[in-house]
């Protein structure tokens, strides 16, 4: 079955290869006006200006289902490529703790954060849990995602960090959209072991690590290398035990501090390095100079009040730059990744053109789902946002806060 979308405003970053943009490449964004665009067995098929559909397309075409977009914009739907979708309760207790002043780290320092969401997790079901992390997985599909990474990381023992990936494992069996699950252990030492560092990163290296790998469990392995939670040589130790089992490190770090964490990132070959609020100008240039991606999460840094990452500086030196929306109970409440590309605009001074490569095409390349997913490019999926009319494509981003979005298309269905 074809379906050929006609009257498109304009079809937006149309490729016709997947490289991984850095630098100034990032504010290219190739689009074409006046656009149509086929679509065949949920695969895009082909793309043109209108002027030159062929009439001979749609004549005598008994298999052909067409829809007019009536002069909306059509873009890639986006790549958040860090989640932490799969978790068990709210935390807006500790949103009212941030508001009378404590910080993320006194809150951490007390037993909630990340801990908090561990001691809620362990006791609820697999289901229970599956069912909510689907809930939140169909919003942020009508919200626009069409490709998502999801952690593990409020498990913290070996039960609960099998029971969060087999949640994960089943979001991804339904083939909504591409899903792909890294392995977040390290996320925080559990109060057990609390002074004994060192028998957790046991448990996660003799444990989990080949429970995971048994069950084919992650695609990836993650560490917050903070301080006061995993430091630049623990990390490297768990990336490592991790690669041992086919798992490629993408790793939060400088969040809070910087301690390494880029070097531990570049040494491990990541796919990319996440958080970067707190970086220092050797970081940037290290980053920048690497072939580790810079994800940057600006809903985290704006719900818990801190800098943002500094993203013209690592545009300006050559990094390669995603955006994500690190949706969480603890630091990003939402997974909107319009309010990420509005709020990178507006607070990290990036251009929109910039957002939309960094939030799709570098997005995917943080998944290594470059090849399915990210862009218009003929044989990746037809996961697509058709916009409300618009006046630019600066308007998504200038028009912050107000849904934009007409219909999304996955597949080649609308949702
Ligand atoms: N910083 C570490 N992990 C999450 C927050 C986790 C939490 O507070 O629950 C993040 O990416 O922001
Ligand atoms: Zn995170």
């Amino acid at each position: 079955m074809q379906m050929l979308i006609k009257n498109i405003a304009c079809l937006v970053n149309v490729r016709e290869e997947n490289s991984l943009l850095r630098g100034k490449d990032l504010s290219i964004l190739p689009c074409i006006k006046n656009a149509y665009l086929i679509v065949e067995e949920g695969k895009i098929k082909g793309y043109g200006e209108m002027e030159h559909l062929l009439p001979s397309l749609t004549i005598h075409n008994s298999q052909l289902t067409t829809i007019d977009a009536r002069g909306a914009y059509i873009l890639p739907c986006w790549c958040d490529s860090h989640t932490h979708l799969v978790f068990a309760a709210s935390r807006e207790e500790e949103f009212i703790d941030k508001i009378k002043g404590l910080s993320y780290a006194d809150i951490a320092a007390k037993g909630g954060g990340i801990l908090n969401s561990a001691n809620k997790l362990s006791s609820m079901s697999e289901d229970a849990l599956f069912d909510a992390a689907l809930q939140r997985l169909h919003e942020v599909i009508a919200l626009g995602t069409g490709a998502i990474e999801i952690k593990s990381g409020y498990g913290l023992s070996v039960e609960a960090e099998l029971k969060m990936l087999r949640v994960i494992q089943r979001l991804k069996a339904l083939d909504l959209i591409p899903v792909k699950a890294s392995f977040l252990g390290a996320h925080a030492y559990p109060l057990e072991y609390k002074n004994n560092h060192e028998g957790y990163i046991k448990l996660i290296i003799d444990e989990m690590l080949p429970n995971i790998a048994k069950e084919n469990l992650a695609d990836f392995i993650d560490v917050f290398c903070e301080q006061g939670f995993f430091s630049a040589e623990e990390t490297k130790r768990i990336c490592e035990a991790g690669m041992k089992y086919g798992l490629r490190p993408k790793l939060h770090v400088n969040q809070l501090s910087s301690i390494g964490g880029i070097e531990t990132a570049i040494e491990v070959n990541a796919v990319s390095a996440d958080h970067l609020e707190t970086m220092h100008e050797e970081d940037i240039t290290r980053l920048s100079k690497s072939a580790t991606i810079g994800t940057m999460l600006p809903t985290a840094a704006y719900f818990l009040r801190m800098p943002f990452p500094p993203a013209r500086k690592l545009i300006e030196s050559g990094a390669a730059v995603a955006l994500a929306s690190d949706y969480n109970p603890g630091s990003s409440p939402s997974g909107n990744m319009n309010m990420v590309v509005s709020m990178a605009c507006i607070q990290m001074r990036m251009l929109p053109e910039e957002t939309v490569n960094a939030a799709t095409i570098n997005g995917a390349h943080a998944m290594q789902l470059q090849h399915e997913t990210g862009s218009i490019t003929i044989g990746k999926n037809a996961n697509l946002i058709f916009t409300k009319t618009i006046p630019s494509l600066a308007y998504l981003m200038y028009s912050f806060g107000n849904n934009l979005i007409d219909k999304v298309m996955i597949n080649g269905r609308f949702i």
